[in-house]
């Protein structure tokens, strides 16, 4: 097998090639190998995803792309990444801060759900990282700005767990209308105690959600079809689904609600969104759902509005501080208000589960590592939440001496000029280039590229003062 030839480097740090040029002499590259059409190199191993006819962009020995993978990624997942012939490590946990940055330093990939959090102390370890993988809906665990001025690439499912998410909302807004959790519990301790007081039906009952994506309005269409009425309050003016009202203000949703929902991002303005002064616009005896970030309530205030009754119940899926494993963790180490919340009445707590649900978790495998492998192998940035989403046409299998440029490069005036007098010399076949923020990311299909032109190439692009990362794959 030809050795890898994979390239990219760091602005700033210390060149860290993960297969350079340098290498070459030493590789397992012979002169003959070297002479040859790189197309015969890659016959042997085709990925399994492209369209028949494509020409796969197998740039190097896969084999020396190390994945981590953390968390527990859904098998289906890891076996699109093991089928790739990349040396893939799964831990069903995340890792301790120091542990994580031993490991992450070896990694082109790292794959990770909401635990891991990649801080700019963390990536800035991370000299071999190409792309970041969220195995689920949030990106707020992942420093994304400076992920995109290192050229880190990341992606994340936007909404295979949805569904399961709003499933869950639906059961607890009726366990919570029947007390259900404290019946258990008291059936589990032996206590027979059969009530009706202050038990409802959710029949006619006002639903407000706060944030009308993509989990509250498929929630907007279940709570409709259970004969809810739904109100939504969204920074954005949105389409309401069936009959349901957006309202202008979230005073305006408390005030009307007896459920309240909560589907919003974590977000400077989304922090502690629920607090004291939103508890008491709230109805009395209403109910509070958090599903989104732990960030998102005021717990201690929930707590008082809890206790002083005019909360009738409260249902918690995601939590300030969340263990990175599963376990005895959910006490005041953890969190300091831990026993105050465990000792309330119709309080329904669950460990973030919301999307744990089979069918999610393999809808995020799926998708998450076949964008893995597009950016790995093609480069291609579709479903990227950091850099500018762009693809080429797949080269064609009868394309032959051919090399995709990738030069993610700051966006200053005067970088395609440069650029282009360096492929200029070859021809430039395709081209594309966009830009989000202050980083640039373009694409180009290079042909009557010769082997050995091809370290001449990448080495004048990395010369260039606005370079951020480049990649050459052929
Ligand atoms: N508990 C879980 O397991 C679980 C699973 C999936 C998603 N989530 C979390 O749920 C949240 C929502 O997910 P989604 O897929 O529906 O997101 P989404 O991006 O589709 O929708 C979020 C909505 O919130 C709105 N919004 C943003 N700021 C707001 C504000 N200050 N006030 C009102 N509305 C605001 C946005 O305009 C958008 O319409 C995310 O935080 C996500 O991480 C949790
Ligand atoms: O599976 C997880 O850890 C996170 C689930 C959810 O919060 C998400 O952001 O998709």
């Amino acid at each position: 097998m030809a050795s890898a030839q994979d390239i990219k480097i760091k602005p700033g740090a210390p060149r860290e090639v993960s297969h350079s040029f340098q290498n070459l002499s030493t590789s397992p590259v012979t002169p003959q190998l070297a002479a040859q059409s790189f197309a015969s190199s890659w016959g042997a191993k085709l990925p399994q995803r492209i369209a028949p006819g494509e020409r796969p962009l197998k740039p190097f020995n896969t084999q020396d792309v190390k994945i981590l993978l953390l968390e527990n990624v859904n098998k289906a997942g890891q076996d699109i990444l093991r089928e790739q012939g990349y040396q893939v490590e799964a831990l069903k946990t995340s890792l301790p801060e120091d542990q994580l940055i031993e490991k992450i330093r070896d990694v082109q990939v790292i794959g990770i759900r909401s635990k891991t959090k990649l801080t700019e102390k963390v990536l800035r370890e991370a000299k071999n990282l190409l792309v970041i993988g969220c195995f689920c809906i949030g990106t707020n665990q992942v420093d994304l700005d400076y992920a995109a001025r290192q050229g880190i690439a990341v992606f994340n499912s936007p909404f295979a767990n949805s569904r399961s998410v709003a499933e869950l909302v639906i059961g607890e807004i009726i366990c919570l209308a029947r007390q259900l959790g404290d019946r258990s519990n008291e059936m589990h301790r032996g206590t027979w105690n059969k009530v009706s007081a202050k038990c409802w039906e959710i029949r006619g009952k006002t639903l407000g959600i706060v944030g009308y994506g993509h989990i509250g309005s498929q929630l907007s269409v279940l709570a409709e079809s259970m004969g809810m009425n739904v109100i939504y309050y969204d920074v954005v003016t949105l389409m309401a689904l069936g009959t349901s009202r957006q309202v202008p203000t979230l005073e305006a949703l408390l005030e009307e609600s007896d459920f309240v929902t909560l589907h919003v991002p974590d977000l400077p303005e989304t922090r502690n969104l629920i607090s004291t002064p939103q508890f008491e616009r709230m109805k009395s005896g209403s109910y509070l759902i958090n599903a989104s970030r732990g960030s998102v309530v005021d717990i201690p205030a929930l707590v008082k509005a809890m206790n002083s009754g005019h909360v009738a119940g409260a249902a918690l899926d995601v939590y300030p501080q969340e263990p990175a494993a599963n376990g005895d963790y959910f006490n005041n180490d953890l969190n300091v208000w831990g026993e105050d919340l465990r000792s309330l009445k119709n309080l329904i707590l669950t460990p973030h589960i919301g999307g744990s649900t089979e069918e999610a978790q393999r809808a995020i495998g799926i998708e998450v590592s076949e964008a893995l492998v597009r950016y790995i192998n093609q480069g291609i940035t579709l479903g990227s939440v950091n850099l500018p989403e762009v693809q080429l046409r797949s080269i064609k299998l009868e394309e032959d001496n051919k090399a995709r440029v990738i030069f993610i490069h700051n966006n200053v005036p005067g970088v395609l000029r440069k650029v282009n007098e360096i492929l200029g010399d070859h021809n430039v076949d395709k081209q594309i280039s966009d830009s989000k923020g202050d980083i640039a990311y373009l694409m180009a299909d290079v042909s009557n590229v010769k082997f050995g032109e091809i370290k001449d190439l990448w080495e004048r692009l990395e010369l260039l003062s606005s370079r951020v990362l480049t990649r050459v794959l052929y």
